[in-house]
């Protein structure tokens, strides 16, 4: 589904703040894999979402999705396979906007013509449908203006927004880290009710190792822009963090310097 190739990127170049962020990362995710994504600060997790999501170009290397090479796609173009939702809350969804609106915008993303104003009714009833399965009572907030919602309330509405076309492939970059723990967890039984649901290869970004263990079906870290332990099925679901730290040590040769990865 998802294939990385060999990706570089160098950042600023021949400058003092020249910084290799991916160096030589491969990785090959097949259909459905839900993989989440740990690492130090700076060892490349939103550099190797945003090479794929075209953010930019990669200096070397190619990326597939479902088989197309997307390399040299521009980020519009490639937005057609992608869902994302980002760590900020107020991104992702138009505070002025109704509920519904935005779920309409979403529905019609890629469709720059024929874009009809009104919502009809039987959007209306789609939208109540699909808020219903979140249990947050926004079903009955259909014309709510965004704005008002919670931060967990707008992470759940930009999921249900991220995933409503059933994208390829759907990023998620530390989407839980604003959350206070128990709207992170219950924004996290969402995420995975939607990735099941829709069978939806995934990549999540967290600093919990637990949730990296807890959510999924393969984890990997990452230190310097390249993948160093990638595991998966059984031997994940037996991971424990004291486990993962053993193994990050062992892989790297180094202690993991991550706090509020420790810490959680
Ligand atoms: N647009 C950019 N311009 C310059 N440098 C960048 C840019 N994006 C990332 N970097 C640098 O590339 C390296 C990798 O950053 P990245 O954001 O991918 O790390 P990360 O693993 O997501 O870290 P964190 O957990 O701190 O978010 C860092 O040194 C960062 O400063």
């Amino acid at each position: 589904m998802l294939e990385l190739k060999n990706l570089y990127k160098t950042f600023n170049p021949g400058t003092i703040n020249e910084k290799l962020a991916l160096n030589g990362l491969s990785l090959t995710l097949k259909e459905g894999d839900f993989v989440t994504v740990i690492g130090g600060n700076g060892a490349g997790k939103s550099t190797m979402l945003n090479a794929v999501a075209g953010t930019w170009m990669v200096d070397e290397g190619q990326i597939l999705i479902d088989g197309t090479d997307v390399t040299r796609l521009s980020e519009h173009k490639r937005a057609a396979y992608l869902g994302r939702v980002f760590q900020d809350p107020m991104t992702g969804t138009a505070a002025t906007m109704g509920i519904e609106e935005n779920l309409a915008l979403a529905k019609r993303r890629g469709k720059t013509r024929f874009l009809r104003p009104g919502i009809t009714r039987k959007e209306r009833d789609e939208y109540r449908e699909l808020l219903k399965v979140l249990g947050l009572g926004l079903e009955d907030r259909l014309t709510s203006k965004v704005g008002l919602l919670s931060g967990g309330q707008r992470q759940a509405l930009t999921l249900l927004m991220a995933t409503l076309k059933k994208p390829k492939l759907l990023l998620l970059d530390e989407h839980t880290a604003a959350l206070d723990p128990k709207t992170a967890a219950k924004v996290l039984e969402i995420t995975d009710m939607i990735v099941n649901r829709d069978h939806l290869t995934t990549m999540m970004i967290t600093h919990n190792m637990q949730d990296a263990i807890n959510h999924g079906n393969r984890l990997i870290m990452m230190m310097e822009g390249k993948i160093i332990l990638d595991i998966e099925g059984e031997e994940k679901k037996k991971l424990t963090v004291r486990n993962l730290l053993d193994q990050f040590e062992k892989a790297s040769g180094q202690e993991f310097s991550n706090d509020s990865a420790l810490l959680s």
